[in-house]
């Protein structure tokens, strides 16, 4: 039988004097995606990408040979063309990234939470961190935390460092709440069936027909993937379930790959790449998609939306349109929903 939990606050019943008061029986649900800067000013992003970037999962080089070099020219030169790059993405209520993450929390747990659960969000790098909100679930009495990195497809390079972060954040305590992870959901069918609602309400609403529709996910290294990292698998799988529920053409939805980082080879083709060679192929409507992402951030609303277009209309293109991310949509919660109740199965 599963056992349903009692929440209990305060001294047990017929404890002995001096017992601390405790508070337990709930269960957290933690949704965290990648992180922003606090700002856009220079020291604010160069903490963020400090952070980032010294992450062995996301950087698989020796410290030793690695950290000079990120502490020498790249945090010196870096901070300043992202930091641009935020100003032209940055809202009245901060990063975009930050701004829907924390509404799809809230508004998840408008929904489903109550005194037995608890809803909140974390960031992987920058704030709020995962380990201050563990710490802040924990001292609510959730003695049970799902947590669900918001990548749809798995990779090293990101799911893996939320869930070591995760467990990173339990070595300093005492009473350790019980975690889980959650499994990549890039074929999951509440998310291919959102994510195609989301692509097809897009198109129908322009008054253009595209030749191509590009989904552009965010890339990795090259020699991740032949390590084994199923990031490249897992994005080609929903370009094509998106597809077939769509009904679309065999090659009518393009899979490439964006916002590449240093010298070495990435995934490939490339999204720029691609953007600059298609009107010379004759396709001049496009549609970009960003199916890596469940909400809008740089990645989408700059490199897209803004150098992505540019370079594109550039190359001979006439018409170009980006589909926006799930972000605080109806579909994003119910995809949520669905999400959480797959990871708290049996604790709620
Ligand atoms: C080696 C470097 C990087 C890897 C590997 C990488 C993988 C990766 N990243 C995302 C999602 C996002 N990345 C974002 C920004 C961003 N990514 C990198 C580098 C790597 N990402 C950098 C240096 C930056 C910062 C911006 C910049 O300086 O260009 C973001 C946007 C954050 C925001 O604040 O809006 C997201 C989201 C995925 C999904 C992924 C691998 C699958
Ligand atoms: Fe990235
Ligand atoms: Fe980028």
């Amino acid at each position: 039988m599963v056992e349903t939990g009692k929440v209990l606050e305060g001294k047990p019943p017929h404890a002995p004097d001096g017992h601390p008061s405790v508070t337990q029986g709930k269960v957290g649900l933690l949704l965290v995606n990648l992180g922003t800067p606090d700002g856009t000013d220079y020291k604010s992003v160069r903490r963020y990408l400090s952070e980032f970037l010294s992450d062995p999962r996301i950087i698989e080089v020796s410290p030793l040979i690695w950290q000079p070099i990120l502490q020498g020219p790249i945090l010196t030169f870096r901070p300043k063309k992202s930091g641009e790059a935020y100003k032209k993405i940055w809202t009245d209520e901060g990063s975009p990234l930050l701004v829907y993450t924390k509404r799809q929390a809230e508004m998840l747990n408008a929904r489903i939470g109550s005194e037995r659960l608890v809803v909140d969000f974390a960031m992987t790098y920058g704030n709020p961190s995962i380990a201050s909100k563990i710490e802040a679930l924990k001292a609510k009495g959730c003695d049970r935390i799902a947590v669900v990195a918001l990548y749809p497809q798995y990779s090293a390079t990101t799911s893996a460092s939320v869930y070591d972060r995760s467990f990173d954040a339990l070595k300093d305590m005492r009473w350790q709440p019980a975690v889980r992870t959650a499994a990549p959901f890039h074929d999951h069918p509440a998310y291919i069936e959102a994510l195609a609602a989301s692509v097809s309400e897009h198109i129908a609403s322009l008054d253009f027909e595209p030749e191509r529709v590009l989904m552009s996910y965010h890339g990795i290294p090259k020699a991740y993937f032949e390590k084994g990292d199923p990031y490249h698998c897992h994005c080609h799988k929903t370009t094509r379930l998106v597809s077939e529920k769509l009904g679309w053409a065999d090659g009518f939805a393009m899979t490439t790959f964006q916002s590449r980082f240093g010298p070495t080879e990435w995934l490939q083709p490339y999204t720029d790449k691609t953007l600059e060679a298609l009107p010379e192929q004759g396709v001049k409507k496009v549609v970009a998609v960003s199916p890596a992402f469940i909400s809008d951030c740089l990645e989408t609303l700059e490199e897209i939306a803004m150098e992505g277009r540019d370079s594109f209309m550039e190359a001979g293109g006439t018409h170009f349109s980006v589909a926006p991310c799930l972000n605080d949509s109806d579909r994003a919660i119910d995809l949520l929903e669905t999400l959480a109740a797959r990871e708290l199965a049996g604790w709620i």
